[in-house]
């Protein structure tokens, strides 16, 4: 048996429409694969009510299915579906490494960032990499269809779950299909500016550089509470919030030190709209761990 620890992700960081992804300290899905005949899955954990355990509809089953790996696969789930933080590509991500080593099929974690993609092929109709990178690679990347950059990074973030849903695929139909190019102009600088952020673990400018004025206004709006979470954090002493992947789960950039405050101003902001809410005091982290023995 081979276990692995794939962490929660958050992608966009509001200026990288999917391309920009980064790996947390926590939560995180644990995947424990045994070689088998046919792929079968069990699912404990956060929200594994909701998550199918046929293969043909659960992100392990399709990256076995890439990597012609059948397994019986046991998926822990640390990270809530459907709230933001990468759930399906953790566990895909996951499998990835674990039926990689298991059959022994050689590939680097750059390789089998688009064997997980195809796990988010099947649950969001699109195979879009920003979370799947990071959970393989960890720290800050960008996905693009020339291959994926990653940069170690370290920063202090704050990500605040709000006990509702936001499906990505719905959250994808809001997305614009067009944009001014004074926005795509303000996006790119934004964009840069976060990225030289994430090289010097700078929270000033990673906090700018979160600002986006093309799909966070329209994701945002989906999610109840988010201008009244997001005024409390930065009140709190956050360098930067948006929306952490498609939302509802919002992420803020921060200084350790403040770290606390803005998690308790977050969930009490959502409180106060009646929603309860979990907030994850975390860094950027290290991808998925291997544990070839167990
Ligand atoms: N291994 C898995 N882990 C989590 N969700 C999964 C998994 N396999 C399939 N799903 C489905 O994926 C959907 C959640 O994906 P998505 O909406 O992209 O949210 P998330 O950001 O949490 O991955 C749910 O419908 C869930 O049932
Ligand atoms: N780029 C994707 C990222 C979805 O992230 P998730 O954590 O909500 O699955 C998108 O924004 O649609």
């Amino acid at each position: 048996m081979l276990t692995v620890r794939a962490p929660a992700t958050s992608a966009n960081l509001g200026s990288g429409f999917d391309v920009f992804g980064v790996a947390l300290g926590a939560p995180a899905d644990v995947i424990r694969v045994e070689r088998a005949p046919e792929t079968s899955i069990s699912i404990t954990g956060a929200g594994s009510n909701y998550i199918p355990t046929d293969p043909e509809k659960n992100t392990v089953g399709a990256v076995a299915e890439a990597l012609d790996a059948p397994a019986t696969i046991r998926i822990d789930k640390g990270v809530r579906p459907s709230s933001g933080l990468g759930s399906s590509a953790a566990s895909a991500a996951g499998a990835a490494v674990a039926l990689n080593a298991l059959y022994d099929r050689g590939l680097s974690r750059e390789e089998l960032v688009p064997v997980a993609a195809e796990g988010e092929a099947l649950v969001s109709g699109e195979a879009h990499p920003d979370n799947v990178a990071p959970s393989l690679l960890g720290g800050f990347t960008i996905a693009t269809d020339d291959g994926v950059t990653q940069v170690d990074a370290s920063l202090p973030v704050v990500a605040c779950l709000p006990e509702t849903s936001v499906s990505t695929r719905d959250a994808r139909d809001v997305v614009p299909k067009t944009a001014a190019l004074e926005d795509v102009v303000d996006t790119v600088g934004h964009a840069a500016t976060l990225t030289v952020g994430m090289t010097r673990d700078d929270p000033e400018l990673v906090g700018k550089g979160l600002n986006d004025a093309i799909v966070t206004p329209e994701r945002s709006a989906l999610i109840d509470g988010y201008d009244a979470v997001r005024e409390a954090a930065l009140e709190a002493g956050a360098t930067g919030v948006t929306v952490s992947g498609a939302g509802p789960g919002v992420l803020a950039v921060c200084y350790a030190a403040d770290q606390r405050a803005i998690a308790g101003a977050m969930m009490d902001a959502f409180d106060a709209e009646g929603i309860e809410s979990r907030a994850y005091q975390t860094t950027i982290g290290e991808g998925a761990r291997l544990y070839p023995n167990g």
